[in-house]
């Protein structure tokens, strides 16, 4: 029968097109320059318990070591492989990819874990994760047990999590070292229980050694890798651990410098995008950018251009990433461009490492990161633009030569190159310090200082964090995490002020108005205001502002927005009202991106606060106890009108002046508080919120009592 004979030859297609796909992973695979190493690796792995693994970007290093462990018998016993990314992008993106080279579904013997999304089941035995993920999960099973293997990626990349986590893996590794030996053969110093005694890194390992041999747990081989690794300091500081080299890469990447420094790395980019559209054969370009504002400037800039283009030039398809954006738009950039379309894909340094980009021929960098940087003496935490390392270039070109040669424009002179410094800074040795100590002292480490960290964070730095966590009623007068507070604090995914202000917010019954605000200020720029369109933008904002400040004016914009789209959905499709919330965002200049990531926070922390037994109820029409609440919770950044106009921050003694985007910025109430202080040529406070001086007093006595 015809139909018969249709369906049947459907199916064969469908199976030859499935073997056809498994032969070209298996040869692609068994072409990666890590293949020829895979006897020897495993070797090494066997023999050492800690191994530091440097090989070229694409050499395979990802995605082939956690397959060959496995196919080594690493699992055997039901311990999991379990493989750190700094980004969670990179874990998810990862993860899909080696599931299709061992062609089982996700989810089953590879998985991932980031934040608030768990692709991971019993048969999980590859397990990709974020390091942060990792940490949380130290703090539910300090011993890692389920780890047989435990891969920390990108190592170069030293972002605090990775940093802590190194420092307790450390110690975990060693600790599972000796109580598994001691099970086969002890002559190490036993308490009058016959526990091993062994204290280490803060913590008390009587305890996990005593886990250990009551469990039988297996010694944790740890792997330390990336592309661009000092292999000597990770090697001295696990104890002259071994290093070894993969050597080659799969494609030529060509750098290419420019002869004279940019004045203007964006404009530069921007004609780069252009110049290669034009003249370079097919394929896709990434371009490195610093952050949203940077990247939503340079796609309306293409966009404006290329109409003027010839008709059969207008094929470009400009595709943002950068870390606020929702996941599933993050996504986009992994799709293949429509036939005869080039993508152009604008993306900051979360594109930077681990991950490919399919199609990617083309890399243009301008040298440029936005990072975030910390002064303990005044507690502000700028963001600032500044150049890359030359690990960082390394790994912006490395996101091309992935499937076949290709090119990276580095948009400053070689000589230029030469001066950049060899990696970045530990972020570490920048940052507010407070949500690692809230960590550290949630896993038990009361030793901030003593703790052997891989570099020791600034002293100063680590003091006034646990000042600050005092302050916040984190931390008892003798460091130890306060009991709920400190406790509570320690497993919200927050900023500890905002973990705080959540807590505060459910004894002032207006814990519905925190979580949105909280969700609100977790994202960039919810307004836009385009130069050309100032007016009417200020126009738009004057019908959600509320006098009383800029948290009240976000909580309603997200409320207006929750309104707008219940209605839509009671007459359209879920697609179609989302649709039309996304027209009502542009009619009211608001990031509609932003607005959808305010969303998706709010969802994700109204559960932590349901898991965590707060009381969710609202303050109504009735806004005084919700400002009285952001009194108490972030009475630390209190300013007080100066008679010139300008405002001392209570804490820091600082002047500062309240941002013209914020809806005080005309109405200089005496005494406020703020949310965020942007150094640029003036000390700018966003997100401002008037409140009565006398609270203070009576809603942060600790702190303004000391101060008299
Ligand atoms: N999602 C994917 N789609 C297509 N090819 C992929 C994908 N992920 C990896 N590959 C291929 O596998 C190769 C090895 O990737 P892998 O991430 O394992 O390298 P790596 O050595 O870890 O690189 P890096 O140091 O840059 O993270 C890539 O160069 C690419 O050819």
């Amino acid at each position: 029968m015809p139909s018969m004979a249709s369906n049947n030859s459907s199916t064969h297609t469908a199976k030859s097109e499935f073997y056809a796909r498994r032969q070209e992973i298996e040869k692609h695979r068994k072409a990666l320059p890590i293949a020829a190493a895979e006897k020897r690796l495993l070797e090494e792995v066997r023999n050492n318990d800690i191994l530091i693994i440097v090989g070229e970007t694409g050499s395979g290093k990802t995605t082939q070591l956690p397959q060959y462990l496995f196919n080594g018998g690493f699992c055997r016993s039901g311990g999991i492989i379990g493989i750190t990314q700094p980004r969670r992008v990179a874990a998810v993106t990862v993860a899909k990819r080696v599931a299709e080279e061992c062609g089982v579904p996700l989810g089953q013997k590879v998985g991932y874990a980031i934040r608030f999304d768990d692709l991971t089941s019993n048969s999980t035995r590859i397990k990709y994760m974020t390091d942060g993920l990792l940490l949380r999960e130290a703090l539910l099973d300090p011993y890692l047990s389920k780890y047989s293997v435990i891969i920390v990626d990108e190592a170069h990349e030293r972002t605090v999590h990775t940093d802590v986590l190194l420092g307790l893996l450390k110690t975990v590794q060693k600790t599972r070292s000796l109580g598994a030996r001691d099970i086969v053969n002890s002559d190490n110093k036993k308490d009058e229980n016959g526990t091993l005694l062994e204290k280490d890194n803060g913590i008390q390992n009587t305890s996990i050694l005593k886990h250990c041999q009551s469990t039988k747990l297996s010694p944790l081989k740890l792997i330390i890798m990336s592309a661009s690794l000092d292999a000597q300091g990770f090697s001295d500081y696990f104890g002259g651990a071994r290093a070894v080299h993969v050597q080659g890469r799969q494609f030529p990447v060509d750098i290419l410098y420019t002869n004279q420094p940019e004045t203007d790395y964006v404009d530069a980019a921007l004609i780069t995008i252009f110049q290669i559209h034009l003249e370079e054969s097919p394929g896709d370009i990434l371009v490195f950018l610093t952050g949203q504002e940077e990247i939503e400037s340079i796609e309306r800039l293409v966009q404006d251009r290329l109409p003027k283009l010839p008709e059969s030039k207008r094929k470009l398809l400009v595709v943002p990433i950068f870390a606020s954006l929702p996941s599933e738009k993050q996504m986009k950039v992994f799709m293949l461009a429509p036939v005869g379309f080039r993508k152009v894909i604008l993306a900051t340094n979360i594109a930077e490492t681990s991950v490919t980009i399919p199609g990617i021929k083309y890399v243009i960098d301008p040298g440029m990161v936005k990072v975030r940087t910390y002064d303990a003496s005044t507690g502000i935490e700028p963001l600032i633009i500044v150049k890359t390392s030359k690990a960082q270039a390394l790994q912006r070109s490395g996101r091309a030569g992935r499937e076949g040669p290709g090119k990276c424009y580095r948009l400053y002179p070689e000589n230029e190159f030469e001066k950049l410094k060899d990696s970045t800074t530990a972020e570490i040795k920048r940052c507010n310090l407070s949500n690692v100590v809230l960590q550290l002292k949630a896993l038990g480490i009361d030793d901030i200082v003593g703790f052997d960290f891989i570099e020791k964070p600034d002293r100063m730095a680590v003091i006034k964090s646990m000042e600050l966590l005092f302050l916040l009623g984190a931390l008892t007068e003798e460091s130890k995490l306060s009991d709920p507070v400190g406790h509570q604090m320690s497993r919200l995914p927050l900023d500890p002020i905002y973990s705080k202000a959540l807590i505060v917010a459910s004894q002032f019954n207006c814990l519905e108005e925190m979580l949105i605000v909280v969700a609100m200020l977790s994202v960039e720029s919810i307004f836009y205001a385009p130069r050309e369109k100032l007016d009417e933008s200020r126009t738009a904002l004057k019908s959600f502002s509320s006098t009383d400040g800029d948290h009240l004016t976000l909580l309603n914009v997200y409320r207006a927005s929750e309104e707008f789209l219940e209605k839509s959905k009671q007459v359209n499709s879920k697609e179609k009202a989302e649709k039309n919330l996304r027209k009502w965002c542009k009619e009211n200049f608001i990031n509609s991106r932003s607005l959808k990531h305010a969303r998706d926070i709010h969802s994700q922390i109204r559960r932590n606060v349901e898991q965590m037994g707060l009381q969710i109820t609202s303050c109504g029409d009735d806004m005084l106890p919700f400002r009285r609440c952001l009194a108490a919770s972030f009475f630390l950044s209190a300013a007080l009108k100066q008679p010139d106009g300008t405002y001392r921050a209570l804490s820091s003694g600082l002047t500062v002046q309240i941002h013209p985007s914020s809806v005080l910025f005309r109405m200089k109430p005496e005494c406020i508080i703020f949310d965020e202080l942007v150094r640029t040529n003036q000390n700018y406070i966003r997100n401002v919120s008037r409140i009565d001086y006398l609270w203070l007093a009576e809603l942060a006595p600790q702190f303004f009592a000391l101060q008299e």
